[in-house]
């Protein structure tokens, strides 16, 4: 079925072009001088995308924004913006605005933005379901707060306004990225994860924008960037708080002409990506410490999405224990289940690492535990019994003190290692054998060699 625009410009020159250039592309359109002939229009003509002016005779398009939003939350809506008007289009984005595009209108960007906006409504939500799991996980849980945030990530999907993403480390930020990713008009293009805590500042730049071959020593051959490799799709800056303020100037830029310039190249290269960034840390705090610029804040920070710790949501915890176990036992027999003791344990614990811990302790918990079920002393909470079998009791041992201070988990993991290496030389690589050396399972052998990178 042919899809229809609502046009909606009181300078009849641009409703003309935009008219031709939408007709050109096998689409229907109507138009409106002003806002109250584009809200009966809204009414009676039901368009499935619509275009709309700033500035009107008897309003702005804001209102108009607002408007559709309220009685036609399916239809997305962009604005035509004045040159330069920042504020304007950030404005109408944290209205609900779907995109902007501004004058004078660039007809190949205004081509690509209406395909993009068709291609969801045309769609709709159906395209990906937040089971698929090609995608990535899903967000999973019933709480009021999940449940709140899935609905809001749906509804941003449609945006193309950057989204920052803010949560405790653990928490579900790249999760909730995801799904935005996956339900808007790029899900079938990359998402591109960085981050930018991880990367080296020296090779920050090229691994952003990339670099020619010959531009510093090691550069053997043109690389793109991660912008590059976004393209059509969405950019995921991952704490972004930890970029250093020279690259946050040369990332401002890159949004603001939306092109990047590969590091020892001459030419900008235009890019069209949608950025989603997160940070644990709190980025209005940031920029009032100077180490995050206004500028840049202000551009990535269109619309703020809160992810609650899993403490503040602790009724979502059976269905991600079980979808934990469901994947830690995938290798093999059944799976594993907690028993009443555990998850009791569970919902008295902190979880300082969100769900990344959760993980973690189920994984553990799963690997050193010998029954049938996971008991509260597989979980090894503060308090709980490190069940050490063997009945010798403790050999004598004199630690180095001084070497675990301030990294106790370092140390320990270091004599864990020594030891575990010892006995599979003893054993001769022979695992079975080094388990029942060390009088733990083969399970918790195997738990305790992906830990400490004992494999090859
Ligand atoms: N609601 C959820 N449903 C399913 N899995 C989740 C959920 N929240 C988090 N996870 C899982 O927890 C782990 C951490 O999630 P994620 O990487 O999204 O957290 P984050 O907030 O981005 O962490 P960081 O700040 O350390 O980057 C991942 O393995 C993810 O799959």
């Amino acid at each position: 079925m042919t899809q229809t625009v609502l046009i909606v410009d009181d300078e009849p020159d641009i409703r003309e072009l935009l008219d031709i250039t939408l007709s050109r592309m096998g689409l229907n359109t109507c138009s409106a001088a002003s806002l109250g002939e584009a809200e009966r229009r809204m009414r009676e003509e039901h368009p499935d995308l619509c275009l709309t002016d700033m500035r009107l005779p008897d309003g702005n398009g804001i209102s108009l924004v607002e408007y559709i939003q309220r009685d036609f939350p399916e239809v997305p809506v962009a604005m035509i913006t004045a040159h330069g008007s920042v504020e304007t289009a950030i404005s109408a984005l944290k209205a609900g605005a779907f995109d902007f595009i501004s004058k004078p209108i660039e007809l190949e960007r205004l081509r690509s933005l209406v395909s993009s906006a068709l291609k969801l409504s045309d769609a709709g939500e159906a395209r990906a379901t937040p089971q698929d799991p090609a995608r990535g996980p899903s967000l999973i849980g019933d709480s009021p707060a999940i449940a709140t945030l899935r609905q809001q990530a749906l509804k941003l999907a449609r945006s193309q306004a950057p989204v920052h993403i803010q949560g405790e480390s653990g928490s579900g930020k790249e999760v909730v990225a995801r799904l935005i990713h996956n339900h808007g008009p790029r899900a079938n293009a990359s998402f591109v994860a960085v981050n930018c805590g991880a990367i080296p500042h020296e090779l920050m730049e090229s691994e952003l924008f990339g670099h020619v071959k010959g531009s510093f020593t090691g550069a053997i051959q043109d690389k793109p960037g991660l912008f590059q490799a976004a393209q059509g799709g969405t950019l995921f800056l991952d704490e972004v708080a930890d970029l250093p303020l020279a690259m946050q100037v040369k990332l401002l830029r890159a949004i603001q002409e939306k092109a990047v310039r590969p590091v020892g190249g001459s030419a900008e290269q235009p890019t069209d990506v949608r950025l989603l960034s997160a940070t644990h840390k709190d980025l209005a705090a940031e920029v009032a410490a100077g180490r995050f610029r206004n500028d840049l804040y202000y551009r990535i920070h269109v619309i703020d999405v809160q992810v609650p710790p899993l403490r503040d949501r602790l009724e979502d915890l059976p269905a991600l224990v079980d979808a934990v176990l469901r994947r830690v036992g995938a290798e093999g027999d059944k799976p594993p289940a907690l028993d009443a003791s555990a998850l009791d344990a569970m919902r008295r614990y902190h979880f300082p690492g969100n769900v990344r811990e959760l993980e973690n302790i189920l994984e553990r918990a799963w690997a050193l535990s010998e029954g049938p079920r996971i008991t509260a002393d597989d979980l090894q909470f503060a308090g709980g019994s490190t069940g050490a079998p063997g009945g010798s009791g403790p050999a004598a041992i004199s630690p180095d003190i001084e070497a675990a201070m301030g990294d106790l988990e370092g140390y320990l993991e270091d004599v864990e290692r020594q030891i575990i290496s010892a006995a599979l030389e003893q054993c001769r690589w022979n695992k079975t054998a080094t388990a029942k050396q060390l009088g733990i399972s083969f399970r918790s052998l195997r738990y305790r060699l992906q830990k400490l990178k004992l494999e090859d």
